[in-house]
């Protein structure tokens, strides 16, 4: 979605398990704005300071220049009037007012163009990425390529013990596979019923 006349504003979101290359995606469309003249101001969270306090940096070392703030209220604090294209960076550390923050740049004219991972290392909905795809005009699916047997890889898979939804890691910590291969832990398997093509609910008979 790089042309569209006139003042209209739209979100844009690339969303995918971790090495998918959101960040190389993010950082290349904003490298497209800036060669089309376009100003842009790049933002990404607090928490994220893996590689750079001050760069979006890629898993293979590609980087840009970004703003870092503590959530989405501070972008719109640290906001140039005249900026036209709003690059945001790790969607899933910004909490579910980015949702209303995407919405409030986009209804002002600005191009936002938003990475961040769909689902977390259980397989779960990651928030607030499910609602921006619901608020946006373009949606990206980004696959990685699975460790383990090579096929595209559609999950991220923790590699350390932890529960907690937030663990800020990279390699070593996580690594991409694909679905055949993703192994979320111990699944609870009385949620699952694999005679019949439906899933079952909690609370759902077994032999119902
Ligand atoms: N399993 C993998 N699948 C694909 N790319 C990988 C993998 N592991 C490392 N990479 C590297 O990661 C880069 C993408 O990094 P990045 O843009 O930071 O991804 P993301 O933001 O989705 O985590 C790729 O260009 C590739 O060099
Ligand atoms: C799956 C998963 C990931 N994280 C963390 C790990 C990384 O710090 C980021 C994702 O970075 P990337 O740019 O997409 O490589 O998120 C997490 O906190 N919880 C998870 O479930
Ligand atoms: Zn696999």
């Amino acid at each position: 979605m790089d042309f569209i006349s006139g003042h209209v504003g739209w979100i844009e979101v690339v969303c995918g398990p971790m090495f998918s290359g959101k960040s190389e995606e993010l950082i290349r469309r904003l490298r497209r704005a800036l060669i089309a003249r376009k100003r842009v101001q790049v933002f990404k969270p607090v928490i994220d300071i893996r590689y750079s306090a001050d760069e979006i940096v890629s898993h293979a070392d590609v980087r840009m220049r970004s703003e870092v703030v503590q959530g989405p209220a501070e972008i719109l604090t640290r906001l140039d009037w005249r900026t036209q294209v709003v690059g945001i960076d790790e969607a899933n550390f910004m909490g579910q007012d980015l949702v209303g923050v995407a919405q409030q740049l986009a209804d002002s004219g600005k191009q936002v163009i938003i990475a961040g991972l769909d689902t977390d290392y259980m397989g779960r909905p990651f928030p607030p990425v499910p609602d921006l795809l619901c608020v946006a005009e373009s949606i990206t699916k980004t696959l990685a390529i699975c460790l383990r047997c090579g096929n595209p890889a559609k999950h991220t898979q923790r590699l350390v013990d932890s529960s907690d939804l937030i663990v800020v890691g990279a390699t070593g910590m996580y690594e991409a596979r694909c679905r055949h291969c993703f192994d979320p832990g111990a699944p609870r398997q009385e949620y699952l019923d694999f005679s019949s093509p439906r899933i079952m609910s909690p609370g759902t008979p077994q032999n119902g």
